[in-house]
């Protein structure tokens, strides 16, 4: 819904983003690894600006059509992917909105996690001192910040787990805002994997400003795939 980015000219994964659409820069490390073999891009019903995108036609994508909410549109990426999958297929969730994601935070996700049972995600630690407040903006206490990470995407899971979850939680009308809180409803425990803060969410409008800066700084190429 791009509720936070505010009015704009289309949604945010579809805006103009250092030579390229956001969804182009988030796209660009999963097309280039070799263990990603099919991608299926899910769109909203009343989407108008994926087909003309040169990425559109690419060999590896297929599509889907999304839901309300993030949780519906990951279930029915599942459910496309489901044709092809088997149940020990690892599966990876990523956010359109995540243009600045690293090659090299993929390839460590990939390798710290293909011997786990259950999978994981990207994160990073919460590294300034975390304060909670009451309705007015009071402080009510200092949190401590130790052992907490901000979760990011790409995140990692079997196929079979991470269906089984994200039923699970629909079935309940358990809101889960990422993949590791379903697959936490099953009792399992994800893994967090230490990813780069720069691979920021377009949430708000200055988020643009920050991806261009850091796309800028990475040297990434704007060619079209
Ligand atoms: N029904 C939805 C809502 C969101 N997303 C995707 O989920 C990712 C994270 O979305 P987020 O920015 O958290 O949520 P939005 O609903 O897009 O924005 P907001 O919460 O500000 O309304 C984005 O790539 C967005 O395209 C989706 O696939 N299906
Ligand atoms: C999955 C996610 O990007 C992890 O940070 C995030 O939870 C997406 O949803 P949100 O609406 O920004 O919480």
């Amino acid at each position: 819904m791009s509720r936070r980015m505010g009015p704009q000219s289309m949604p945010k994964q579809y805006l103009a983003l250092a030579g390229r659409r956001v969804i182009e820069w988030s796209l660009a490390p999963l097309l280039d690894h070799a263990a990603c073999r099919r991608i299926i891009v899910v769109l909203s019903r009343d989407d108008v600006h994926w087909a003309s995108l040169p990425v559109a036609n690419h060999p590896k994508i297929a599509i889907a059509i999304g839901g309300d909410e993030r949780a519906d549109s990951v279930r029915a990426g599942l459910t496309a992917a489901c044709v092809q999958a088997n149940e020990r297929d690892w599966i990876l969730v990523h956010d359109a909105a995540r243009p600045c994601l690293a090659a090299a935070d993929l390839v460590r996700l990939f390798e710290q996690l293909q011997d786990d049972e259950v999978g994981g995600l990207l994160a990073t630690p919460v590294v300034d001192t975390l304060k909670q407040v009451d309705e007015s903006q009071r402080v009510v206490q200092t949190v401590p910040r130790e052992r907490l990470w901000r979760a990011l995407t790409p995140q990692l899971f079997r196929f079979g787990i991470l269906m089984r979850a994200m039923t699970h939680c629909a079935k309940r009308q358990f809101a889960v805002t990422d993949e590791a809180q379903a697959i936490e409803a099953l009792g399992l425990r994800p893994q967090v994997v230490a990813g780069d803060a720069d691979n920021i969410k377009i949430t708000l409008p200055e988020d643009l400003v920050r991806a261009a800066r850091i796309l800028d700084a990475s040297g990434q190429d704007a060619t079209p795939e």
